[in-house]
């Protein structure tokens, strides 16, 4: 057996679908801004990562997604090394970014078929699973629209399709709901609480809106300068720091400092 086999065996053994291990990033000019991380991620878990602005947050999602490379550590993504396997990583994964990232001059319908060619999601699947997921998120009936034409909540309700339609294992989403609606808001923590049940989705997120991290994650790191300061529970991150809400146990761990 190849230590490759070996170690996933391993991991398949104790869970752990996402491993990082003593992660550090420094960019040029000298700022280290993940400095020595680790942590590990249960299959089927919702995870949060939360921190301040400027924490390290988008650069240890840039690692975890392939689109940057680690100073040094690693991260094992299904067993696989984000920085040397990057395929395998990119496949088990499925990514909504902050920004909206959705062609705007195609449909809603030509930019999730564009991305089942490019996942290599079998020719005969591809329709129905573009329906059955656009149909789910209320969207079907707009498919033939210009994404031009689509609010924010809608960008985001197809860019979350999009990110579904390979089956990935892991759905990694960076501030999903920043800048949307209640209504919107309501509908796709509900949708992602769906998925990560029906189908145990493991699923990996940031955002700034503590009561809804609070609501929704079942574990949660909070990063800081770099650092990871706390880790677990909500309810034992509020025992920790003695707090009755995650937002008070946020600020007494990160402190109140206004941040630049
Ligand atoms: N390309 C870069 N070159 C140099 N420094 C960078 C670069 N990207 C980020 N930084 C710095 O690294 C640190 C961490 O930034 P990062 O964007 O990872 O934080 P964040 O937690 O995602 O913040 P936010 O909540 O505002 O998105 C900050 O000090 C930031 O200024």
């Amino acid at each position: 057996m190849s230590q490759k086999q070996l170690d996933q065996e391993a991991n398949s053994e104790n869970n752990k679908i996402i491993q990082v291990n003593q992660l550090v990033k420094q960019y040029e000019g000298g700022v280290t801004a993940v400095d020595n991380i680790s942590f590990q991620v249960d299959e089927g878990e919702i995870f949060a990562f939360l921190g301040p602005n400027g924490a390290g947050k988008s650069t240890a999602i840039k690692i975890l997604t392939t689109v940057s490379r680690p100073t040094s550590g690693e991260i094992l993504v299904n067993g696989y090394n984000t920085a040397k396997e990057e395929h395998r990583v990119r496949d088990a994964m499925g990514v909504v970014f902050q920004d909206h990232t959705l062609d705007k001059e195609l449909t809603a319908y030509e930019n999730l078929y564009y991305h089942t060619v490019l996942y290599g999601v079998p020719k005969n699947e591809r329709k129905d699973r573009i329906q059955t997921m656009l149909d789910n998120v209320g969207l079907w009936e707009r498919r033939n629209s210009l994404v031009k034409t689509f609010s924010g909540g809608m960008k985001r309700r197809v860019e979350i399709v999009r990110a579904l339609l390979h089956y990935p294992k892991i759905l990694i989403l960076d501030e999903p709901t920043s800048g949307l609606d209640a209504q919107t808001r309501f509908f796709l923590w509900n949708h992602i609480d769906e998925i990560n049940r029906d189908y145990n989705i493991t699923v990996f997120l940031t955002t700034h809106n503590l009561e809804e991290a609070e609501k929704v994650a079942e574990n949660i790191a909070i990063i800081d300068q770099g650092q990871i300061l706390a880790m677990g529970s909500s309810k034992e991150i509020k025992a920790q720091t003695e707090t009755e809400s995650l937002e008070r146990a946020f600020l007494e761990i990160t402190g109140y400092d206004l941040r630049y």
